[in-house]
């Protein structure tokens, strides 16, 4: 019998095509996130984000994924009518400053001994922190068991938003793990490198499945 744990909203990442959001759509999808990273494979013009979001339905929310995001690039974020950025690297104080979008905060963590450092600061003008594993949206989990509580308590007060090598099999075992408000998928979910109806149904499936 499965201990109940609370059901976490669902983020799928790296949209690069309008039928990726016909199947968050169709999937019931929670947020759909936007890379705007050069070196991302899944980088997108703001022109076709715009595109691809127009597609999304009205109650999905549209995360800007960002790296070290620049000032001058908010702006034209929040003029496309996104809803979260997301900011992995360095969260510049302009950025805070300039905006009244919520932030989330992404900590890649490589170095579990250095978990807290990676939450340090910033932390009245972040909505939630995103923990991620090492590397940009690299398909690969973070140390879960030493973190977990660590994570926990780091992110309390604060939206927990668990990403990094989430897949439909060890989903389950992650929100028992962070009983985190969002849980964040890219890689598992395509297929040669696109996003697969199929795969997102069966994640959000695992996610949503009713307690026994
Ligand atoms: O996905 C990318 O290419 C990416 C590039 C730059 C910054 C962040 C990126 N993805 C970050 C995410 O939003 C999450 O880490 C992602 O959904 C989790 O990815 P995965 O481990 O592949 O499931």
């Amino acid at each position: 019998m499965e201990k109940t744990v609370n059901r976490p909203k669902v983020k799928i990442c790296g949209l690069t095509r309008i039928e990726d959001a016909d199947f968050l759509n169709e999937a019931g999808a929670d947020y759909a996130g936007f890379v705007f990273y050069e070196k991302s494979r899944r980088n997108v013009s703001l022109k076709k984000a715009a595109e691809i979001a127009a597609h999304l339905s009205a109650d999905i929310k549209k995360v800007a994924v960002t790296v070290s995001l620049e000032p001058a690039f908010v702006k034209e974020i929040e003029t496309l009518g996104f809803d979260i950025l997301q900011v992995h690297g360095t969260l510049k104080t302009e950025v805070k400053e300039m905006t009244a979008l919520p932030i989330w905060r992404a900590v890649n963590i490589s170095d579990t001994d250095t978990l807290e450092e990676l939450f340090a600061g910033n932390r009245e003008s972040i909505e939630g922190y995103v923990a991620d594993g090492a590397g940009y949206g690299g398909g690969k989990p973070f140390d879960w068991e030493v973190c977990s509580s660590r994570v926990r308590a780091l992110s309390k007060g604060k939206k927990l938003i668990l990403a990094g090598g989430l897949d439909a099999e060890n989903v389950r075992t992650g929100i028992r793990y962070f009983h985190p408000d969002v849980v964040d998928v890219s890689s598992s979910v395509e297929e040669d490198g696109k996003k697969s109806r199929q795969k997102i149904e069966e994640f959000i499936r695992k996610v949503r499945k009713d307690e026994q």
